[in-house]
């Protein structure tokens, strides 16, 4: 098991009782390339569920007929999550969203100067009514609600504040910040959810954009900071370069809360799940994708190779078996160590035949043949490891015939009696050949 260094937590944390609130059905719908039909939807939908995420979040029932009888069709399926219509603070929007079947609606309106100049064009104080109203309907409709801010790190503070003030007083389940335009580093994600914390007794939900690198760790810092839900999408798809990776979060999580992950996630099923989105959408996984990217437990170069033979804690914070991927060594190329070679020499069960000395000269052969070749696939490694074999074997067979008392003639016909032999006999170590 990974040994990993857990920093103490302070009593604000969550990140180790925390909520995943999944919005691939619907900012993952607002990626370039997604058009999820009823079917796929359906898919995911389910899969998202298997997993183990708490919230599934759809597009709002108000954006198509499709999308209304899309969302029905989801609630029809009784999961175990709970499903979230997402929708403008429009009392519209609400009604027809309401009539689906969901268990909660999400609220969302721009706080922002910008969004509130060229977006929608409401005043604080007008936004404010319009939450009251659109709140109090959906509270009388039993439903579970949660009120965000669109754009809450470019909103004045003081405003934002009064309004989550005024919405908890409402009794809402959640409130939400957004980076809607992924601006916020995780300091300013740490500061803004503990102030908000000290103002609201309700939950808090966060959501962060990944326009500038930093959507997993402010969703870890927001976790720090006290936050209770988190949103994510598979990939971390979404509108622009999208939002807080699902596999991504839970990766990095892991290192701090690594029973509560494995407890609560079906973490062997991220590969089968981020298969599905990335054909619904038309991408290839990244190969640096958390935990499921082709290269994410490769090791390679001979110093990491040794060490996570001897033990994979050396080199890797995640245990791929947790997440049902495997680890490689890769051993066919130029960086290459003896002690890697020596282990593929054990696995074909040559370890009594091949000494140190034996490996460190085929680990040459490697990187010689590297150079000039490229990488060496490993039917190439282990030809040369039988090549090594069968040319020791075929020494040995020399010195025992000249200690027999055959002429030195017939020993070296011996010894070149194969064209492959003849070609490396001069690497070969002259004394093994007197
Ligand atoms: C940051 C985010 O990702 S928020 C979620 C985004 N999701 C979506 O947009 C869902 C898909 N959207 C749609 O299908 C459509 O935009 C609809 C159905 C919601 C609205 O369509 P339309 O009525 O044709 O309006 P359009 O999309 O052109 O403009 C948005 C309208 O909503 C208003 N608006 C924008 N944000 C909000 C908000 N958060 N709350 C209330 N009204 C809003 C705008 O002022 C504008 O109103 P207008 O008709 O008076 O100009
Ligand atoms: O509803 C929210 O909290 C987030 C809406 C959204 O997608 C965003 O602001 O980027
Ligand atoms: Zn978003």
């Amino acid at each position: 098991m990974p040994t990993v260094l857990v920093r103490p937590t302070d009593s604000f944390s969550r990140v180790s009782n925390f909520a995943i609130i999944d919005s691939t059905l619907r900012e993952g719908e607002q990626f370039a390339t997604a058009h999820f039909d009823t079917q796929t939807k359906l898919a995911i939908a389910r899969a998202l569920d298997d997993f183990g995420v708490d919230y599934i979040e759809v597009t709002s029932p108000a954006a198509s007929e499709q999308s209304r009888s899309d969302c029905e069709a989801i609630c029809r399926l009784g999961l175990r999550a709970k499903v979230l219509a997402h929708i403008r603070c429009h009392i519209d929007d609400a009604r027809i969203a309401a009539d689906t079947g969901v268990d909660g609606l999400s609220v969302v309106i721009g706080t922002s100067h910008l969004l509130r100049t060229y977006s929608h064009g409401k005043s604080m104080a007008a936004i404010l009514d319009q939450a009251t109203q659109v709140i109090q309907y959906i509270q009388s409709r039993g439903l579970e609600v949660r009120f965000s801010s669109e754009d809450s790190f470019r909103s004045d503070l003081v405003d934002l504040m009064s309004l989550y003030r005024h919405v908890d007083r409402l009794g809402v389940n959640r409130v939400g910040i957004a980076d809607t335009v992924g601006c916020a580093d995780p300091r300013q994600v740490y500061d803004l959810v503990r102030t908000l914390r000290g103002i609201v007794s309700c939950d808090i939900e966060t959501h962060f954009h990944d326009d500038t690198g930093c959507a997993i760790a402010n969703a870890y810092a927001a976790l720090e900071a006290g936050a209770t839900h988190i949103d994510t999408c598979v990939l971390g798809i979404g509108e622009r370069n999208g939002i807080t990776p699902l596999g991504g979060l839970l990766a990095r999580v892991y290192t701090a809360a690594r029973d509560y992950v494995t407890g609560k996630y079906q973490l062997r099923q991220l590969g089968a799940l981020e298969a599905l989105v990335a054909k619904a959408v038309g991408i290839q996984v990244p190969f640096n994708n958390y935990v499921t990217g082709s290269a994410s437990f490769v090791h390679k170069a001979g110093i990491h190779s040794k060490a996570v033979l001897n033990n994979p804690a050396t080199y890797e914070v995640l245990n791929p078996e947790d997440f049902g991927v495997t680890r490689t060594v890769a051993i066919g190329h130029r960086l290459t160590g003896w002690n890697a070679i020596k282990a593929r020499v054990d696995m074909l069960g040559l370890a009594s035949v091949v000494d140190e000395a034996g490996c460190k000269e085929i680990t040459r052969v490697v990187k010689e043949r590297a150079d000039c070749e490229g990488t060496l696939g490993l039917e190439k490694v282990d030809e040369l490891i039988r090549e090594f074999v069968e040319r020791q074997q075929q020494q040995r067979v020399i010195v025992g015939s000249a200690k027999a008392g055959l002429s030195s003639v017939d020993s070296a016909a011996c010894l070149l009696a194969g064209e492959s032999a003849t070609a490396s006999a001069a690497s070969m170590p002259t004394s093994a050949v007197v």
